[in-house]
């Protein structure tokens, strides 16, 4: 699904990661794990196309993401759902239409659509919240309508950065439990947190590869943890 090979990456001045190897293959669970300020949102990033590599190749489905137009950037984005750690919500939209915000970017028909929608708005546990707007959700109904407009368009990989952070410990399980459900739906999934309560949760409910970035290396973490 998507593949890192030998990847260097530095805002400028220096590199922030490198020689990161990493092959998320279908439905696969990862974890990545690591300091503030290690790079993990750098390394969604480059997951999914939004950032190049400064050196090294990044591959999604099969493609070079240097060798993407812009088009094919757009079509590969739609099949990689991900949650932003700050969720990037239009504060002046229901939480419904934030929702379908990426079915009417890519101009689908919202009406046939409908049924999807409230499917997922349910499942997500926010039907009472739906005509609600973001301003007034708390912070589990924030993550929960990340998730859901994450995945609205069907991706085949889900990327989430810090989708438990601000939650408290009952939220959060029910966080990993629809993304623990989305990859037993053959979902390939990557959870970039801090939580390692949620990891350890995490480990006797998945078989899961946990990845921590450290002094800019992507190493494979485990034991100790
Ligand atoms: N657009 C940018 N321009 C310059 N530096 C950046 C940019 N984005 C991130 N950085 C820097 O790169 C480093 C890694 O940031 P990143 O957000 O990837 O870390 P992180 O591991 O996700 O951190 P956190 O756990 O706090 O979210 C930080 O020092 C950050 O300040």
């Amino acid at each position: 699904m998507i593949e890192l090979e030998n990847v260097a990456y530095g805002y400028g001045g220096g590199e922030l990661l490198s020689d990161v190897s990493l092959n998320l293959h279908a439905g696969s669970f990862h974890f990545l794990i690591g300091p503030s300020g290690a790079g993990k949102t750098t390394l969604l990033k480059l997951c999914y196309g939004a950032l190049l590599p400064t050196s090294g190749t990044v591959t999604l489905f099969d493609r070079n993401v240097r060798d993407l137009e812009r088009d094919d950037i757009a079509m590969t984005r739609r099949r990689v759902g991900v949650v932003h750690q700050d969720c990037q919500f239009l504060d002046h939209l229901s939480v419904s239409d934030n929702i379908s915000l990426p079915l009417m970017v890519s101009g689908r028909d919202l009406q046939a659509e409908a049924a999807n929608l409230k499917e997922l708005t349910s499942w997500v546990g926010l039907t009472e919240r739906a005509g609600a707007l973001p301003p007034e959700l708390s912070g589990g109904e924030r993550q929960r309508a990340a998730l859901a407009r994450a995945i609205i368009m069907s991706p085949d990989v889900i990327l989430a950065d810090e989708p438990t952070g601000n939650v408290d410990w009952e939220m959060s399980q029910r966080l990993l439990r629809l993304l623990l459900e989305l990859n037993r739906m053959g979902k390939t999934i990557m959870i970039a947190t801090h939580d390692l309560a949620l990891v350890r949760a995490a480990k006797s409910q998945v078989q899961s590869r946990v990845l921590r970035i450290s002094g800019g290396r992507l190493q494979s973490a485990g034991a100790d943890l």
